[in-house]
């Protein structure tokens, strides 16, 4: 379990991250989003006593991560991609690492097996593809067996099938009952993966919410309806709080009615149906959406509070 509580780093004039309440609860996979540069890595190394808060705190199982009596076997993590410079095997990186905690031998094969090195662990490290080195990068944060997985954009530079398996994995280990924060810029990614989403803009908490709430909030309402007697059906559909708009003969563009009363309504009038799509705003366009309105936000907002505006937490600014 992760509790940040008013989380704030500062690096001179810049607001890297700013006042971030939120709890990573375990059991569940929580994704952590925002685009290039809003503070996710900052808000990681934070946790891990990597980098120390302006104001604020952030608490691993109760503890600020310096405070834990055994770091590793409270939280494992994998920060950003980068290749093993080391010219030990994957399964000589891990043995040391593991002697160096105490964690025996039996465990390293474990690992070495759950993260599919098994056929390259006593190769070079130093020369594994990206794909590789983000296995390893996960089999050390594992060797432990921790209870919280931080992992900083796991999936960059993965192959499809790369990005699967760390899909199943961190659903895996969620299901075990740790808890699991992992971040991205790919919305639809942690659609995929992730069954609670924290959004960042620009350091500020935008979203704290299920991912199937967030989806459900970026569907738009808008029902495309293909029709030869679109016109008598138009007028049937009229309503204080209906939107017909048509760009074609035979096509509307509904919104205020669900695709099934629409149905009902052609049934009633005997009118066929070519078409009847509910539409879906993609993920990504309501992340962008989201995302954009706290930069200009930022770009216009001089004098006014920023506390009230920061108050996002359960719903989308
Ligand atoms: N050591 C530092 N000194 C000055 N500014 C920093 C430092 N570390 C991060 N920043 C700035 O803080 C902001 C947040 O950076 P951070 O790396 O946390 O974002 P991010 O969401 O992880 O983005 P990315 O996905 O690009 O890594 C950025 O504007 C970055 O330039």
């Amino acid at each position: 379990m992760i509790e940040a509580r008013g989380l704030t780093k500062r690096y001179g004039e810049k607001v890297a991250v700013d006042d971030l309440t939120f709890d990573v609860k375990p059991g569940m996979v929580t994704g952590f989003l925002g685009p290039n540069g809003a503070g996710k890595s900052t808000t990681m190394r934070m946790i891990l006593g990597l980098d120390t808060p302006t104001s604020g705190s952030v608490t691993v199982d109760g503890q600020p991560y310096s405070r834990l009596a055994k770091p590793m076997q409270a939280v494992g993590a994998l920060l950003e991609a980068r290749a093993v410079h080391t010219s030990r095997s994957a399964y000589n990186h891990l043995r040391a690492l593991a002697a160096t905690h105490g964690i025996s031998r039996t465990r390293v094969d474990d690992v070495i097996d759950m993260v599919g090195l098994q056929d390259v662990a006593r190769k070079r490290a130093g020369g594994f593809s990206l794909g590789m080195g983000q296995r390893l990068g996960i089999a050390s944060a594992l060797l432990a067996d921790p209870t919280t997985l931080i992992l900083d954009e796991p999936v960059n530079g993965l192959d499809p099938e790369g990005i699967r398996w760390i899909r199943d994995l961190l659903r895996q280990f969620a299901a075990q009952g740790r808890a699991v924060f992992v971040s991205s810029h790919l919305m639809s990614e942690m659609a995929l993966t992730a069954e609670h989403v924290i959004v960042i803009g620009r350091g500020r908490l935008m979203a704290d919410m299920p991912m199937a709430d967030l989806i459900a909030q970026a569907s738009s309402n808008v029902v495309t309806v293909r029709a030869p007697q679109a016109a008598a059906l138009a007028a049937a559909l009229a309503g204080p709080d209906v939107t017909v708009t048509s760009s074609a003969s035979d096509l509307l563009e509904v919104s205020g009615l669900t695709a099934a009363q629409i149905g009902e309504h052609a049934r009633a009038l005997d009118i066929a149906l070519h078409e009847l799509t509910p539409q879906q705003a993609s993920l990504e366009e309501a992340f962008m959406e989201m995302t954009r309105d706290q930069i200009d936000y930022h770009a216009h907002a001089t004098g006014r509070d920023h506390a009230d505006a920061g108050d996002n937490s359960g719903s989308i600014a």
